[in-house]
């Protein structure tokens, strides 16, 4: 099966001939009718051969819970990514590990986004969204992707790290690289680039935690948590776990609410009536947030590793087999979510969705996801009245990260 060939016919074509793998599914936005198919005729679906080996998807919402809520049957090692490990940069991270480790890693970085400190955040993120929005370009076409989702993401990484505010940009920089490999995600980044990124990314947080180190410092930023938790105090010396954990931090600060806050525009586009219910009632920001990630659903996929030989809704996997949680899939499935492909911003229960994953390893960030995708649409509305989409987005080639390189819009005055 080569990714080069063209792509079979969603609805006729044998599912044994369809890659569900393939990068450009996602990029051209047509993998809807492919998992509808998986959904109703094979939930649980073996793909023998793909760029990344043989793989099961799971596809329907309760059977992702079951896998997601099961540490002990489905390992999270060695990497959570449809891909293999880069044996040239084997990173560490406790998104990748299983307990005990994973919790204790976990345990360290959490406070970051305790309620007390997000409640602190706030003023801080209202800030610098009203400076990003005041500055944009009323009445003229602008890419809402550059101007205003990697802004606000970039912004809100630098403050988590404490990281050198005129540098920022790196951030981004080095996300982009460590999920765009073509053996992680199908992406198209260039092997030489990606690793000269993540050394680079490596070296500037070597050099930040020695500054730091010994240093009386209140802050909560994600260094000076490592350094403080007995169980990453020395975390530095140990290069690819240090550096696993800081690319975890930040891809996980990164695509994801960077994606959220480009498919929210979109979303009310393409659903006009929502958006005039959003203007008769700003009180439905918060359920919107919540439905925007589930309709974007950010990050395509999780996967596992059978740790046994078990059976899944009537499928025999072997121990060692790699079983992909596809939660865009998921979030679409009819058995467990009403009317799942319309975009409905009051809907009952909308936290009721599996972007965040579920389980020990649901989403660390979720709080602040949502804090700050509900403040860039309170402060939107007090501005705009239209965040019109002028084209198209082109999005991004990759399996993984379900989300958009571009996005022509145009802001109209309140
Ligand atoms: C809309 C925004 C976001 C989405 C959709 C999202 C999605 C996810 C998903 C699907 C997982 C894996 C869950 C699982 O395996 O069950 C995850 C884990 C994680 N996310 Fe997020 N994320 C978002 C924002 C953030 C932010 C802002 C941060 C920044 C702190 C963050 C940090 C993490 C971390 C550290 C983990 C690993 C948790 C663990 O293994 O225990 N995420 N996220």
């Amino acid at each position: 099966m080569s990714q080069s060939a063209a792509q079979p016919d969603p609805l006729s074509a044998a599912l044994q001939d369809i890659d569900f793998s393939d990068p450009r599914m996602f990029q051209r936005n047509n993998w809807h009718g492919y998992f509808a198919r998986l959904r109703d005729e094979s939930p649980v679906h073996y793909q023998a051969e793909s760029p990344f080996g043989p793989f099961w998807s799971v596809t329907r919402f309760a059977d992702i819970v079951a896998v997601d809520s099961n540490f002990e049957d489905f390992s999270s090692e060695p990497t959570i990514v449809i891909g293999d490990l880069d044996d040239d940069m084997p990173l560490e991270q406790f998104i990748a590990m299983d307990p005990p480790k994973h919790d204790v890693q976990r345990k360290a970085v959490q406070s970051a986004v305790a309620p007390q400190n997000l409640a602190q955040m706030e003023a801080l993120i209202r800030s610098r969204v009203a400076d990003i929005l005041d500055q944009l370009p009323m009445g003229e076409t602008f890419d809402w992707v550059e101007k205003v989702s990697i802004n606000l993401t970039t912004q809100m990484l630098a403050t988590l790290f404490d990281f050198p505010f005129e540098e920022r940009s790196k951030l981004t920089y080095w996300s982009d690289m460590a999920t765009a490999a073509p053996e992680v995600s199908g992406g198209e980044a260039d092997p030489e680039e990606r690793q000269a990124a993540l050394m680079d990314c490596l070296a500037t947080f070597t050099r930040l935690w020695h500054e730091r180190k010994g240093t009386e410092r209140s802050s909560l930023d994600l260094i000076s948590l490592l350094q403080k938790d007995p169980n990453t105090e020395d975390i530095v010396d140990k290069p690819m776990e240090y550096l696993g954990n800081l690319i975890l931090l930040i891809v996980g600060g990164n695509d994801t609410t960077r994606n959220s806050a480009t498919g929210g525009v979109l979303a009310l586009n393409q659903n006009p009536g929502e958006y005039d219910k959003l203007r008769a009632d700003q009180s439905l920001i918060p359920s919107m947030v919540s439905e925007i990630i589930r309709w974007q659903t950010p990050l395509a996929h999780m996967r596992r590793r059978a740790a046994r030989d078990l059976e899944l809704n009537g499928q025999q996997i072997k121990e060692g087999d790699k079983v992909v949680m596809w939660y865009m899939s998921g979030n679409r499935d009819e058995r467990s979510i009403d009317n799942p492909n319309d975009f409905i911003i009051d809907r009952n229960n909308p936290r009721h969705h599996i972007a965040f994953g579920f389980g020990i390893h649901r989403c660390m960030g979720n709080r602040l996801a949502e804090m700050q995708l509900r403040i860039l649409w309170e402060e939107i509305m007090q501005r705009f009245s239209h965040v019109e989409v002028i084209e198209e987005p082109r999005r991004v080639l990759s399996n993984f990260v379900n989300g958009y390189e571009e996005l022509k819009v145009r802001v109209h005055p309140v």
